[in-house]
């Protein structure tokens, strides 16, 4: 069992951010996380990462149990890609650099690395398509290009979890269709971390990403089969709103239908 929440809410001030969330995710399988702003995405990731405590229930994660371990054990087998962590990255480190700092968990590279670490840094980024910019400053590269190298950054930790958080955000059309076909082919490989894929978009969900977790006001709406739950009679109810989804390449389409 990779995550086991049970029963889990988060209370703030007077009102529920997170309310009675039961959610699993067994080894083998991809999730994307899909639900509007402010639905309680974020909030559950931070909770998985043990960043905040449930106030009623119990989580584990990669078999450890909340409460019972070092989070900042658990938190090494853990990647999370995230426009936070973006923005907390210096700018004039270069590529090479950035991936290999994720080996240490730490912002800038101050560890002294081997060899075989450099190399598998430059692997990553070959994989990632992004070996042209190992020597290069990371403030010098585009959204695309960023959102590839932190994904190998977090490669090389060898995570068994690997959470992306809304990575197509700000990117164009083809770069997103980049990056998307890249991670399912990552997700694929034998030997790959469990994915946790953030979005709002329907349309990024590729067919690897096989199970979906519906969040809406702070609850699990639905979870289960992707194809099973990306339906027009679901959604609508899920967003509230009247729209179509048409199935093309084994990738779900969306269409707004009336005024929202
Ligand atoms: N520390 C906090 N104190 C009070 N309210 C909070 C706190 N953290 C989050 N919230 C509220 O909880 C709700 C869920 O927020 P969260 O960031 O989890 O949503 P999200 O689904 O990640 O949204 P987005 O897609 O915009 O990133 C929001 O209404 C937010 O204002």
């Amino acid at each position: 069992m990779i995550i086991k929440i049970e029963n889990v809410s988060w209370q703030r001030e007077e009102s529920a951010i997170l309310q009675n969330v039961s959610w699993e995710v067994n080894q083998g399988e991809h999730w994307c996380i899909v639900g509007l702003n402010g639905s309680g995405k974020t909030t559950l990731l931070n909770m998985i990462n043990g960043y905040i405590w449930p106030t009623k229930g119990e989580i584990t994660v990669l078999g450890k149990k909340f409460g019972e371990f070092d989070l900042r054990e658990l938190r090494k087998s853990i990647g999370w890609v995230s426009s936070s962590l973006q923005q907390r990255l210096r700018g004039n480190e270069t590529a090479l650099n950035i991936v290999l700092s994720g080996k240490f968990a730490t912002i800038g590279l101050y560890d002294k690395t081997q060899q075989e670490d450099s190399e598998k840094a430059y692997d990553l980024l070959k994989l990632l398509g992004c070996e042209k910019l190992a020597n290069r400053r990371y403030d010098t590269f585009s959204q695309g290009e960023r959102q590839r190298v932190l994904i190998a950054r977090a490669l090389i930790a060898s995570p068994d979890l690997l959470i992306l958080d809304e990575p197509c955000t700000g990117l164009d059309v083809f770069a997103r269709e980049q990056l998307l076909s890249m991670v399912e082919k990552i997700a694929k490989q034998a030997d790959a971390p469990t994915f946790l894929f953030v979005t709002h978009h329907i349309e990024e969900i590729m067919p690897v990403f096989s199970k979906t977790l519906l969040v809406k006001d702070g609850q699990i709406f639905k979870a289960g089969d992707t194809q099973d739950l990306l339906n027009s009679e679901l959604l609508s109810r899920f967003f509230d709103s009247p729209l179509e989804v048409e199935r093309r390449n084994e990738r779900n389409w969306l269409t707004i239908l009336g005024n929202p």
